[in-house]
Parts: C-alpha cells; sequence; structure tokens
C-alpha cells in the first residue's frame, strides 16, 4: 500500500502509518473496529441501566443482572478486537442527536439507553458471523433477555410512580384538554387518565396519542379509561376499569405483566375481589355525589376509613372531591385522590394541583393497611 492510500482527511492531513494490509485484511480491521465499538456501546448502556438500578430502584436483583450482561460483554471483547481502535479516525464520535443532550425524564433516559444496547447487540450479532458464530449466537440471545429486563423495568418503574402519585387527573372532554392536563402536568401531576365516554374513535385515539406523548414528556403515568384497544394502540401505560368493564384477568393478559391495571370500587367485596384479581390500584367512591357520574349513589368517608385500613394496594378516593373538602377526605384517610372536574374546570390547574399535593403530602398518614411498605 502506498503512503498516499493512506491520508485521511478525517486526521486533518496528519498521515497515518498503515501497516501493508491486503485488501481482505482490511475488511477484517473493518469488521474487528465495529465490533470493538458496539461491543463498547452495549457495555455503557448497561452501565447506565445497571446505576439505576442500584440506586433509584435499590435493586440489587436487577442491577446483579445487568453487570452478569456487561460482563459477558468484557469476555467476548478480545485483545485483537481493542487493537484495532481508532478513535481519532472514527468519524462518528462528533455525531450527536439534539434529543441525546436532553432527556426529560428518567423513563426516557432508560429507554434511550435500552435502545442502544439492543442496537449495538444487533450489529454485534450481524457482524459476528464474519468474526465467530459464537458470539452471534450469544449476542442474540443477550438481546432478548434485554427485551425482558427491559419490560421488566419499565413496569417497574410504572409502579414506583404510581405508589408516588397522590393526585390523579381523570380527564373531560373539552376545548382546552391539552393545555389544561399540560398545566396540571407542570402542577407537578404525575397520573392522568384519559376519559372521554362520547366522541368517535378517531378523535379519541388523535387526542390520546397527544396525551399520551405529553405526559410521558413530563415523566407522567398515561392510562386509558375503559378501552384496552385505544391503550394499546397509544402505547399507553394501562387502563382504568369499572364493574362493568372487562374483567382484570382478560385485561391482563392482552396488556401483559407490566402495564398498570386499576378498577373502580363502591364497596370492600369489590376492594378485595379487585386485589385478589391483580389490579395495580383502586378507586374507592365517589365519596360525594357527582354529576360527572351521576346515578352513582355516594359511598360518603366510612367506605374511604374501611379503604384506609383495609386496602393493600394504592388507592385513590374519587367523587365530588375539590380544594373545600380534599381536607376532610384526607382526615378519613385518603393519601391519594382522584378529580375531574376541580382540575378540568379549574381557571388555574397549575394552582389547583399544586394546593392538592401540598395538602396531600403534608398531612400523609401511614399506610396501614399496604403490603408493599
Ligand atoms: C380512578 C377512577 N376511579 C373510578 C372510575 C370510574 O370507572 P367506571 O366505574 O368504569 O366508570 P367510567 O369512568 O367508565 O364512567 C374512574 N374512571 N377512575
Ligand atoms: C369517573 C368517576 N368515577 C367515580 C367512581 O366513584 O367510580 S366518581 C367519578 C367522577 C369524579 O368526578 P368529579 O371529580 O368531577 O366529581
Ligand atoms: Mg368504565
Amino acid at each position: 500500500m502506498k503512503e498516499a492510500d493512506c491520508y485521511d482527511e478525517s486526521t486533518n492531513g496528519v498521515v497515518v502509518m498503515v501497516e501493508p494490509y491486503s485488501q481482505t485484511e482490511q475488511i477484517q480491521q473493518v469488521v474487528y473496529r465495529i465490533l470493538d465499538a458496539n461491543l463498547d456501546r452495549a457495555r455503557e448502556g448497561l452501565r447506565i441501566i445497571e446505576e439505576w438500578c442500584r440506586f433509584g430502584l435499590n435493586n440489587a436483583q436487577l442491577a446483579a443482572q445487568c453487570k452478569k450482561e456487561r460482563q459477558e460483554i468484557a469476555h467476548w471483547h478480545t485483545a485483537e478486537l481493542r487493537a484495532a481502535r481508532n478513535t481519532p479516525g472514527d468519524p462518528g464520535t462528533d455525531l450527536t442527536h439534539p434529543q441525546e443532550e436532553q432527556r426529560t425524564s428518567i423513563k426516557s433516559l432508560l429507554q434511550a439507553n435500552f435502545c442502544r444496547v439492543q442496537e449495538a447487540l444487533r450489529v454485534l450479532e450481524e457482524y459476528s458471523k464474519l468474526y465467530n458464530p459464537n458470539m452471534g449466537k450469544a449476542c442474540k440471545q443477550m438481546r432478548y433477555r434485554i427485551y425482558t429486563l427491559e419490560s421488566t423495568l419499565m413496569g417497574r418503574h410504572r409502579q414506583q410512580l404510581l405508589l408516588r402519585s397522590r393526585l390523579y387527573l381523570v380527564t373531560s372532554p373539552g376545548d382546552r384538554l391539552v393545555e389544561t392536563v399540560e398545566a396540571a402536568l407542570k402542577g407537578g401531576l404525575t397520573l392522568v387518565q384519559y376519559r372521554d365516554k362520547t366522541a368517535d374513535d378517531t378523535v379519541r385515539l388523535q387526542q390520546a396519542k397527544k396525551l399520551r406523548q405529553l405526559c410521558h414528556d413530563y415523566g407522567a403515568i398515561f392510562l386509558v379509561n375503559d378501552r384496552l384497544d385505544l391503550a394499546l394502540a397509544v402505547d399507553a401505560d394501562g387502563v382504568h376499569l369499572g364493574q362493568q368493564d372487562l374483567p382484570i384477568a382478560i385485561a391482563r393478559e392482552l396488556l401483559g405483566p407490566h402495564r398498570l391495571i386499576g378498577r373502580s370500587t363502591t364497596k370492600a367485596a369489590e376492594m378485595q375481589a379487585a386485589i385478589a384479581e391483580g389490579a395495580d390500584y383502586v378507586g374507592v367512591g365517589p365519596v360525594y355525589e357527582t354529576p360527572t357520574k351521576e346515578g352513582k349513589a355516594a359511598t360518603g368517608l366510612e367506605y374511604v376509613r374501611y379503604a384506609a385500613k383495609n386496602c393493600s394496594i394504592p388507592w385513590f378516593a374519587i367523587g365530588g372531591i375539590d380544594p373545600n373538602n380534599v381536607n376532610e377526605v384526607i382526615d378519613a384517610g385518603a393519601n391519594r385522590v382522584a378529580v375531574v372536574r376541580s382540575l378540568m374546570q379549574a381557571e388555574q390547574p397549575t394552582l389547583v394541583t399544586q394546593f392538592f399535593l401540598s395538602q396531600l403530602i403534608s398531612r400523609m398518614k401511614p399506610e396501614l393497611g399496604m403490603s408493599y411498605v
């Protein structure tokens, strides 16, 4: 190979001395570089995920699983692959997507890194076929394990966020739907249910898509009322089902283990059945009569007191709750409330959200009935 052949613009005119490789050897070096770079990418991405499992979730088992995968990647990272590295001559090191510079939530950070690991493993799977087919097979298996890890971790993330959510906005239709939800998210809301009993499906689909994106931009959970098909279509975090809606077992089968399922309850038997069937949370109400759910008799504060003593999963008092009566609902034992009108009809949804949250957080009581604390 002549020296002139070695001139590389990416090294700013510095002539890189290379061995006189044959064409086959040059291709081999390129494959080695690809493998080297993607082994690094996969390991780095896993490390970022591992740190969240360890410090964010305090979950030694998930952290250990990430570490094991990193070690497997390290095992395939041989000296000859490392030796092929040529960082100064790599035109890709300066390429960053604007979204890489900004992550809006832990969830989006984790998702981006899962994506990075899976892409790297896919590249490794293909190019290893030219290097070591066993490595290719191992990377394929690893990629499947990472998919499972992702869905487990995202499920845990949802559960944790649900636990931390004190205020739940159930939407009602209106011209300012998206603006109102966003204003509440700005006030610290972390849980939203899209509820529209009358719109056409085309409208519902479009609104649910928009709200799902908005909620995820703010790191909030997005659920869909009644409709599993819509929840799946927009990749929502789950559904809310009433006593007349689909059974929880069927919803679980269709949604898988990691999405959330909420159930409305009006009495002890319904609550205990929902828990036994695997609901992630229950609605407790209507505490007060409400025009939003006309004709449904109020359960009163007695049922709230029952929930406080006996409910082993997160529960939200709902029905007629507003800034004037929220303190008596809290006094009856509620640490979480769900509202429609109080936020959807508020002139200043951000401020009302902040008010509810300040009351709920500052007056929170130990969760005696909870099985997970
Ligand atoms: C949080 C929460 N609790 C209860 C309900 C009511 O659900 P359901 O009984 O199915 O009535 P509709 O909302 O479908 O009219 C809810 N949506 N959210
Ligand atoms: C949708 C819904 N479900 C209820 C139940 O008790 O199951 S009460 C309710 C409406 C709550 O609306 P508002 O906050 O405007 O009173
Ligand atoms: Mg329903």
